[in-house]
């Protein structure tokens, strides 16, 4: 089976996300004029306010229950409603593995006009508990092995892509890499550990 996701998700919340995903990179990117960077800090705190107004009490919100596992949409690495994501997008999901899109920008800077490592590494673990899950091995990353072959690209379309492995007991090893047209920049092999009780959602 296939899945597409996001399922369900408030197209009001995504658009969000994607407008505070904006104003982050026009942040890291803003000229250092300080009484116009008050000025704009004063009238983001603002608008803070009117969302903190109607805070939730779980950052947790369930999408496509009736898909492979249940994701939160504000997943920080996949999620469409966190803007801290990048997030993924085209992604395909089934029982051979994992397949995503994911553009970073200058936001997720490591290495000059390189992206963090430490972001190339969250994408790269979060589509193997993807894959693994969707093998139906719902396990928990315990072991995150990275090489990092060359620098990855930002402000362009990336592709990622995991696989289960194999099982020994309640271990799960799977692989991953992300390429930047057609060039494998990182790849990666993670030893994850089955859960014990119920998974949680
Ligand atoms: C994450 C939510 C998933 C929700 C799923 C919903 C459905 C799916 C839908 C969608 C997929 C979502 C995709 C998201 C992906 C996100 C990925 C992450 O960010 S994962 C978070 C970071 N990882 C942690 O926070 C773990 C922290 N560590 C632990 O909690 C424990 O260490 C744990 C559970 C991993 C293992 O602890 P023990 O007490 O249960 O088990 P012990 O006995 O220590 O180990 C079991 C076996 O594993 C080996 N092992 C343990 N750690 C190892 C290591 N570092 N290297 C090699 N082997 C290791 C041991 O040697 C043992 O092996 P022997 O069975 O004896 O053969």
């Amino acid at each position: 089976m296939t899945t597409e996701v996001p399922g369900k998700l408030s197209p009001g919340r995504t658009t969000l996300a994607a407008r505070v995903r904006d104003l982050i990179e026009a942040v890291v990117l803003a000229e250092d004029d300080p009484p116009g960077l008050l000025d704009a800090a004063a009238r983001i705190e603002e608008v803070t306010e009117s969302l903190r107004a109607r805070r939730r009490e779980s950052p947790r919100l369930l999408v496509q229950a009736d898909t492979v596992g249940r994701l939160s949409a504000n997943n920080p690495v996949e999620g469409p409603g966190n803007p801290l994501a990048p997030p993924l997008s085209r992604i395909r999901v089934d029982v051979d593995g994992m397949r995503a899109e994911v553009t970073f920008t200058a936001v997720h800077e490591g290495p000059p006009e390189r992206v963090h490592g430490g972001w190339v590494a969250a994408v790269l673990d979060h589509a193997v508990g993807r894959a693994v899950a969707a093998a139906g091995h719902p396990a928990m990353t315990a072991s995150l092995t990275v090489d990092y072959h060359e620098g990855t690209p930002y402000g362009v379309p990336l592709e990622v892509e995991a696989r289960f492995a194999r099982r020994d007991g309640r271990k799960v090893y799977a692989i991953a890499n992300i390429s930047s047209g057609g060039t494998i920049t990182a790849t990666a092999s993670a030893i994850l550990v089955l859960f014990t009780g119920p998974v949680p959602g």
